[in-house]
């Protein structure tokens, strides 16, 4: 191959604007964050250069309609004609990125990657800026189009050090130009700036970020403050919090403040935090920077230590990232510590509303198991109770691994007076597992629906003698399910029938009801799969004969009454223990109700019949 051959690749401009204004970033709004940043760099270059300087920033509100203008001033250090060459009109250059410290993660500034700038065209048509560098020269004007056009000129006035950015809005984006969003969003963004930003619309000047919450940036501070934190919190974050943490590290380069959340979260629900850079917020919806466990919180959290991607809608997944998770997750963990060791009643209120938060940390961590056990709620045959409650009437705790084995045992365990729980949910079986670590004098055992029949009582085999025949009938009429008749003494008494599934049936009436649903070539292979169950894939449909109607089916006379009332009464087992029933069983149950419905009638009839 010849050196004529070789190309460049050819960039499509305004393409490329369009993708990185409109496509990286999740809403046009963060233009103003992108703006805020620019200022803070600008004010952090400035003091580098002349230390103990005094920055500010001033947002101006004009025009109406659709006629609405931002300008966004700072005294930062500005940019010479060469800079503007260099750094503004060379999209992906940024006078930020000393490549050394960025390898380090250390930065004093902001931004780094030279796009920021771009997300201003979701929102205006043109990018004017005024500039003056704290270097010296002349003051410069430049002027950017989305079309990746750009124009520049000196000005015949000499401005102050600093820059001006004015932004024409679109008659879309009018909505990020008006006074009361403005004035939220330049709170929401620069809440901890430690300079004044100031907002001048309609004639009128306020300064955004007056209240200035130092006990974020040192938490330990915010302990005595709970109302004003409190207030903070719900007003940056729009909940009404009852409840907070303060959260440091170990370096002191990123600290912050758990607001507990006053609702209980759904598991997955992603949890996204606000996090602040050099007291900029960045980060909106960092979901990665807590451990996972940590789903009952949402957190203002400010760092100098981390790196927000390109987006600043994460920050990068590193070694870095991954100290600073683990250690705010020890400080919460700590501070939930805290409280099981003084304040056990405020832990008692968080566990309430956030257990299975504290099961995930729990399960993850066994010393905090071993603080917090006793308050944990666990769904039971005495009802849903604190598992220190439980542990006060019975050593042993059973437990169940499927919500499905519980539901089948619940009824006679707890007409037992047995102590099962119901491990079905998430964590609680590793929960019971692991109990006998974190508590003293406790034994934990896994039990199974069959296990529980042992506490039934055996029928007298003379008794058992009068059933036989019985028996012989429930047997066959329930072979077709794969289920065998049993009887047994069981409370409560009005409980007719039992019906428990051992693991090996219940993966067979899985299958079963997989076949009913698929393809005629899947169904077959499911089928041969079913038949190498054996014996061990029955179940067993227990008869109560405390119960009188089992009594009145045991021993009734007419042998064609006693199969048809059994399936009727193996179906009602069935959708008591909200088993899916298959169509063979769906259709039993149809026709057992017809047939009763249409006996009922013919009893009644007959000696009305007969009085006639
Ligand atoms: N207010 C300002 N004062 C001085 N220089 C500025 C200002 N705004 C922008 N610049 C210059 O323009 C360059 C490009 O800005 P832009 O916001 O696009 O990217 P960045 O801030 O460097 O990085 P990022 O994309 O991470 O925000 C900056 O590196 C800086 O040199």
């Amino acid at each position: 191959m010849t050196a004529s051959n070789e190309y460049r690749f050819q960039v499509n401009l305004s393409g490329m604007i369009q993708i990185l204004s409109n496509h990286l970033y999740s809403s046009p709004k963060v233009f103003l964050r992108e703006l805020m940043q620019n200022a803070t760099d600008a004010i952090t270059g400035r003091a580098e250069v002349e230390p103990g300087f005094m920055g500010n920033v001033r947002v101006e509100l004009t025009g109406s309609g659709e006629q609405l203008t931002m300008m966004v001033e700072d005294n930062g250090i500005g940019l010479t004609e060469a800079d503007i060459h260099e750094f503004l009109a060379m999209i992906g250059q940024s006078s930020k990125r000393d490549p050394q410290a960025l390898l380090q993660g250390e930065t004093s500034f902001i931004g780094r990657f030279g796009i920021g700038l771009l997300s201003c065209f979701m929102v205006s048509n043109e990018i004017v800026m005024l500039t003056q560098s704290v270097k010296g020269g002349p003051s410069m004007e430049w002027r950017g189009k989305p079309d990746g056009t750009y124009t520049i000129r000196q000005l015949d006035t000499q401005l102050s050090p600093g820059t001006k950015v004015y932004l024409r809005s679109t008659p879309e984006a009018a909505h990020y130009f008006e006074k009361e969003y403005v004035q939220q969003a330049l709170f929401y963004y620069g809440a901890l700036l430690p300079y004044p930003v100031t907002l001048h619309s309609e004639g009128v000047q306020s300064i955004v970020n007056a209240e200035s919450p130092d006990w974020l940036i040192a938490p330990e501070r915010a302990r005595g403050r709970k109302s004003e934190v409190l207030a903070f919190g719900e007003r940056l974050l729009g909940e009404k919090f009852q409840d907070f943490i303060p959260l440091t590290t170990a370096s002191g380069r990123t600290g912050g403040i758990a607001y507990v959340l006053p609702h209980a979260v759904n598991l997955n629900v992603k949890r996204s935090h606000r996090v602040y850079l050099k007291r900029m917020l960045v980060s909106e919806k960092a979901e990665n920077i807590l451990p996972e466990w940590a789903f009952f919180v949402k957190c203002l959290i400010w760092t100098d230590e981390l790196q927000p991607t390109a987006s600043r809608e994460h920050f990068y997944e590193n070694e870095k990232l991954e100290e600073v998770r683990s250690e705010l997750g020890d400080a919460l963990r700590q501070g939930l510590a805290d409280m099981a060791e003084t304040q056990t009643e405020r832990l008692q209120k968080i566990i309430r509303l956030h257990a299975l938060s504290m099961k995930a940390l729990a399960v993850e961590d066994l010393e905090f198991y071993r603080m917090i056990h006793r308050w944990l709620p666990f769904d039971s045959t005495r009802g849903h109770r604190e598992l220190g409650e439980l542990l006060e009437e019975q050593e042993t705790l059973y437990f169940t691994t499927t919500v499905d084995e519980y539901r089948q045992i619940h009824h006679v365990a707890s007409a037992q007076s047995m102590l099962v729980i119901n491990g079905g949910y998430i964590y609680d079986s590793s929960l019971m597992e692991s109990l006998p670590m974190v508590a003293e004098n406790v034994n934990t055992e896994r039990i199974e629906p069959d296990e529980v029949s042992m506490s039934f009582t055996d029928v007298p085999p003379d008794e058992r003698n009068r059933y036989y025949d019985a028996l012989r009938l429930a047997d066959s009429a329930l072979q077709r399910f794969r289920c065998r008749a049993e009887v047994k003494g069981f409370k409560p008494t009005d409980l007719p029938v039992l019906f428990t599934l051992s693991q090996e049936s219940s993966t067979l009436r899985a299958l079963e009801k997989a076949s009913e649903e698929t393809t005629d070539l899947f169904s077959s292979v499911l089928g041969s799969l079913s038949s190498g169950f054996g014996a061990a894939g029955y179940s067993t449909l227990y008869l109560n004969v405390n119960n009188p109607v089992i009594q009145r089916v045991l021993t009734s006379p007419d042998p064609q009454m006693t199969p048809i009332a059994i399936e009727m009464l193996y179906v009602n087992a069935l959708m008591m223990g909200h088993y899916p029933m298959n169509r063979q069983e769906l259709e039993v149950m149809n026709q057992g109700i017809v047939r009763f419905i249409d006996w009922g009638l013919q009893a009644n009839r007959k000696p009305q019949e007969g009085n006639e």
